[in-house]
């Protein structure tokens, strides 16, 4: 059998994609199926380390939070961030997997803290482990959240899991001309300004040489097709 693409790797879940067909919230069949997907590659011998967004519950720049002091709004999605984290491990404890959540924020009567040695610990005995509550800071967004800890953890790759399949040349979902790349630089992506990722993500993982790959997280079969080094999504590299 072909062996993985990748030893260790940084998923990012997108929060809005656990919505489903729902209006908000943790839709239960979306939240099995991606679990189901991440079985599947744990099944592999891959290293996983999870960040979840918060876009299903809350978002810092929504609408709901307008006339909000921005720190305190971020705080609460960072929050969210840490409902789904748990709502994700605890559906992968029913799945069978044993998984890790680890907090950004102290709210060590709820997670333990993200403590770096032990998250690397948990990995090397095949733990997966959900780093909750975003970077921990206000102004920023789990998408950077992902490129950081990828960046400390020694991930091989950030692999952004959302509701399109790869990055186009405007936003799909608002221009039907828009084209999908097969690969793009991180400097291409960043001074065309392509709103999938935020700018600060793309530029930590420039910087630390982590490549990016952003694929359907709807698609079946399209996580263990990126893991498996097979042709899906669009790279973005140095
Ligand atoms: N150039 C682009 N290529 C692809 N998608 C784009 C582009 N510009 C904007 N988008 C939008 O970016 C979205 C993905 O990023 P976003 O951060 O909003 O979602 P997410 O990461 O899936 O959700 P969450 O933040 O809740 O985890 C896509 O659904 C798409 O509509
Ligand atoms: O490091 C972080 C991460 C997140 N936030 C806040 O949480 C929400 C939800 O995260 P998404 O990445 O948008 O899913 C985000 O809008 C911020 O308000 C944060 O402040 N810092």
């Amino acid at each position: 059998m072909t062996k993985p693409a990748y030893k260790r790797v940084l998923l990012k879940l997108s929060g809005e994609a656990l919505m489903g067909d729902d209006a908000y919230g943790i839709n239960r069949a979306t939240i099995e199926r991606m679990v189901a997907d991440v079985a599947e590659v744990a099944a592999l011998g891959v290293e996983l380390a999870i960040v979840i967004g918060g876009g299903n519950i809350f978002r810092g720049v929504a609408p709901g939070a307008q006339g909000m002091d921005r720190a305190t709004a971020d705080y609460m999605g960072m929050l969210a961030t840490v409902m789904n984290s748990l709502a994700l491990a605890d559906a992968m404890r029913q799945a069978g997997i044993t998984a890790r959540v680890m907090s950004a924020i102290s709210i060590e009567q709820v997670v333990e803290p993200y403590v770096r040695p032990k998250a690397l610990q948990y990995l090397e005995e095949g733990k997966v482990v959900v780093f909750a509550a975003g970077t921990g800071n206000p102004f920023f967004t789990t998408d950077t959240a992902a490129a950081l800890r990828g960046s400390e953890i020694g991930a091989e790759i950030v692999l952004k899991a959302t509701k399109v399949d790869g990055v186009y040349s405007a936003d799909p979902n608002k221009d039907r001309n828009a084209v999908r790349y097969g690969t793009i630089s991180f400097d291409e992506a960043i001074s065309k300004h392509l709103q999938v990722m935020d700018a600060t993500a793309f530029a930590l993982c420039r910087d630390q040489k982590l490549p990016i790959k952003v694929f359907s997280i709807v698609k079946p079969g399209a996580l263990k097709n990126v893991i498996m080094g097979d042709d899906e999504g669009t790279l973005v590299h140095v």
